[in-house]
């Protein structure tokens, strides 16, 4: 099968300026990004704040300009599109955000919010086939009866009832891909687990491709679980493969030691469990990078090569790891 979109060795650098005065100095956020997207998959891309999942997710959906490299969506460039073929993609991959108010006018229903695009985009061919969509949508993601919400504000309705809104609006558009940024982070534990139902239907019903964008472990096992996760450390992708494979047997030290640190419910088993001893704790400053291994300062196997030689994401068993070491890392497993 083709691939929906090829990431090629894509870099996002952006300036950096602390204060008025002084040189602004550049953040690789994304680094040398490769990653295939297949139609209908679902991709956990999973890592520590400012690692760079956001801005991978938004250049995903064409919001940044790639500094470097390339993205392919159904074997074109996005950025040899023609305007027409560039709203087009636009239409085709679209985001949901973790502020999910923010992310609506607070100044129109919710039946404002989601007729524009439809009319916009030419799905509907007047306001009542506008509605009539609509409707549909809000009974798809499970707001019903669609008339208790047509006519309120963003702020009238829940922190859950506004992310399945932006669900709706997304899948409005019948997009191939959405990049879901953090969407349960912001909402009641309690119903994160709905939320997330909500997207696996919405995977298997339409056959929409998801990027689910977390930092959170557990939520990325419940969503993935037959798809694949993409681990990232300071920009780079540090290892991917089939999510349960990874996290059953992670190669990477710093997936080692991101697993290490999820607290387990069985106390029999967190007793056993062994922390990975980490060099520091502290994350290295994202506008001078380490050389060489960018987790290198950190990690307890670092070796000279490590100081010395980028490594580059590579086979490795049954998965991709970007480690020098992978084949003396000793195995790590939970208990
Ligand atoms: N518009 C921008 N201008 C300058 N630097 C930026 C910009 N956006 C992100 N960065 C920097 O790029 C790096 C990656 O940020 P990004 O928000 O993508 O990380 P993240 O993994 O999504 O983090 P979080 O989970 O906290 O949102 C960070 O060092 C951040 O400070």
């Amino acid at each position: 099968m083709d691939p929906l979109m090829s990431i090629r060795d894509l870099y996002i650098i952006f300036e950096h300026r602390e204060g008025f005065i002084g040189k602004p100095k550049t953040v690789e956020a994304v680094s040398g990004v490769n990653l295939d997207i297949y139609p209908g998959e679902i991709i956990a891309v999973v890592g520590e704040s400012g690692c760079g999942k956001t801005t991978l997710g938004k250049a995903i959906c064409g919001l940044y300009k790639p500094s470097k490299g390339s993205l392919i969506f159904q074997g074109k460039d996005i950025s040899k599109l023609n305007k027409k073929e560039f709203k087009e993609f636009r239409r085709n991959v679209q985001m949901v955000h973790q502020d999910s108010y923010a992310a609506l006018n607070p100044t129109r229903t919710i039946y404002q919010s989601l007729s524009a695009p439809i009319i916009r985009n030419g799905f509907a061919k007047d306001r009542k086939q506008a509605y009539e969509i609509i409707c549909e949508l809000l009974e798809t993601v499970e707001l019903t009866p669609p008339e208790l919400y047509l006519e309120k504000f963003p702020h009238q309705l829940s922190g859950g009832q506004r992310q399945r809104i932006l669900m709706a609006r997304a899948i409005s558009l019948r997009p191939k891909l959405i990049v879901a940024d953090e969407p349960v982070s912001m909402i009641d534990v309690s119903l994160r687990i709905s939320i997330l139902d909500l997207m696996a239907h919405l995977n298997k019903q339409f056959g929409i491709a998801f990027i689910y964008i977390t930092h959170d472990l557990s939520t990325a096992r419940y969503i993935a679980s037959n798809g694949r996760i993409a681990v990232m450390y300071l920009g780079k992708i540090i290892e991917t493969g089939q999510l349960n494979k990874v996290l059953s047997h992670p190669h990477h030290p710093y997936l080692q030691a991101l697993l290490s640190a999820v607290p387990i419910p069985d106390p029999d088993i967190a007793r056993n469990m062994k922390q990975l001893p980490l060099r520091s704790w502290d994350m290295p400053d994202p506008t001078s990078p380490p050389p060489g291994c960018r987790f290198n300062p950190r990690c307890p196997y670092a070796r000279e090569i490590c100081q010395q030689n980028e490594p580059i994401l590579r086979n490795y068993e049954d998965d991709m790891v970007s480690c020098h070491l992978a084949e003396k890392v000793p195995a790590w497993k939970i208990g």
